[in-house]
């Protein structure tokens, strides 16, 4: 687990000081894929950056596995940071070593005999798939090939935690996909926790189960994917879930239905369990209303179907409260969307 406990941050530059974090509070489980999001300024490098101490926190203690890091001694905290990897959005390859080469630095550094990196060369190759590429130069790699050397050089030394920085920001959405994938096997695999620093929802939503946002410095909102997707509180996780799952109603969908206020809008949430079963069809067979879907979006996080459905309930006014109450009592979130108050 990986702890901040009241962690600041402040720069100060030409006189001004920056609050770049303050009074941050965290928990990063153990084996979970973290995803850490926020909008550019947020402090979202700054905080990934503190976890293998490049940053000093200004304030605060970061404690990995109950060892406190702000306390380690200079040569403690370089052999701890050797479980520590890390990849970038401009993959900080070196231009004139080859991928073998690339991979095989920190080895070197840490002072494995020729032996075993070639043994652990090997291995890595094979398991980014790129043995075909061993003696090939960054410049000749496309942009999913080079981070896939990135997360190999990143796994050389066998790390417990491996931390991501904007790492597929540079990346076309087929080779993000392919990149994720592959952080997911090294998690499912190696079970590295693997902590994520993006602006993008939808990278969050293909692979983290727990999310922080952040804002201003501060973390805003935290929990697991599920519970953030279907009850997002904070105004801005509201507006980062909208971009990957409909919150609103689509205002053409709500201006066409201007002259309609005497009917209800509902938004209904299915989560889970609730998704897969007739809910709507046991209600309307129970109940004397008609349904009009006005719009619908599902996805799909760590195995647990969302649903939003976007509905008008018509029927007679008790009517429509009771069959609201048969979803609501069958597991289904309803949100009154315009018109008539539920
Ligand atoms: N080395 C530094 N010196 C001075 N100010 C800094 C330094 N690093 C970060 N900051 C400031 O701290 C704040 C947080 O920056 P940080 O890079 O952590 O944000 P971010 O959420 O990662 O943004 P982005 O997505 O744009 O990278 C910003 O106001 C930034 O200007």
């Amino acid at each position: 687990m990986i702890q901040f406990k009241n962690i600041s941050k402040h720069y100060t530059l030409k006189g001004q000081t920056v609050h770049a974090l303050k009074q941050i509070n965290l928990e990063i489980p153990e084996g979970s894929i973290f995803g850490i999001i926020g909008y550019s300024g947020a402090g979202k490098s700054t905080l990934i950056r503190l976890i293998n101490l490049l940053e000093r926190p200004s304030e605060g203690q970061i404690i990995i596995n109950q060892k406190d890091f702000t306390a380690l001694d200079a040569k403690t905290l370089r052999q701890e940071r050797a479980n520590i990897g890390m990849i970038f959005q401009h993959f900080n390859l070196m231009q004139t070593k080859t991928v073998a080469e690339n991979i095989e630095m920190p080895m070197r550094l840490l002072g494995y005999s020729k032996i075993e990196r070639k043994k652990r060369l090997d291995e890595l190759l094979s398991f980014i798939d790129l043995e075909h590429k061993r003696n090939a130069y960054p410049d000749e790699l496309s942009g999913g090939q080079k981070q896939r050397v990135g997360i190999a050089r990143a796994l050389t030394n066998h790390p417990k935690i491996l931390l991501c920085d904007e790492a597929t920001s540079a990346l076309d959405p087929q080779t993000t996909q392919s990149v994720l994938d592959l952080l997911k096997k090294i998690n499912k695999e190696q079970n590295i926790t693997i902590v994520m620093v993006t602006h993008e929802m939808d990278v969050i939503e293909k692979v983290c189960d727990h999310i922080a946002v952040m804002e201003a410095g501060h973390v805003i909102e935290q929990g697991s994917t599920v519970e953030l997707f279907s009850h997002p509180k904070h105004p801005t996780t509201q507006t980062f879930i909208q971009t990957v799952l409909q919150q609103h109603l689509p205002t053409n969908i709500l201006k066409q239905l201007e002259n309609q206020h005497h009917h209800s809008i509902y938004r209904l949430q299915f989560l889970g369990k609730s998704a897969q079963e007739p809910v709507i069809q046991s209600m309307i067979k129970a109940f004397d209303v008609s349904l009009n879907i006005l719009f619908a979006s599902m996805t799909e996080i760590n195995g647990t179907v969302i649903g939003q459905m976007f509905v008008q309930v018509l029927g007679e006014a008790t009517t429509v409260k009771a069959a609201i109450q048969h979803l609501e009592e069958h597991g289904v979130s309803v949100a009154s969307q315009a018109g008539e108050q539920k």
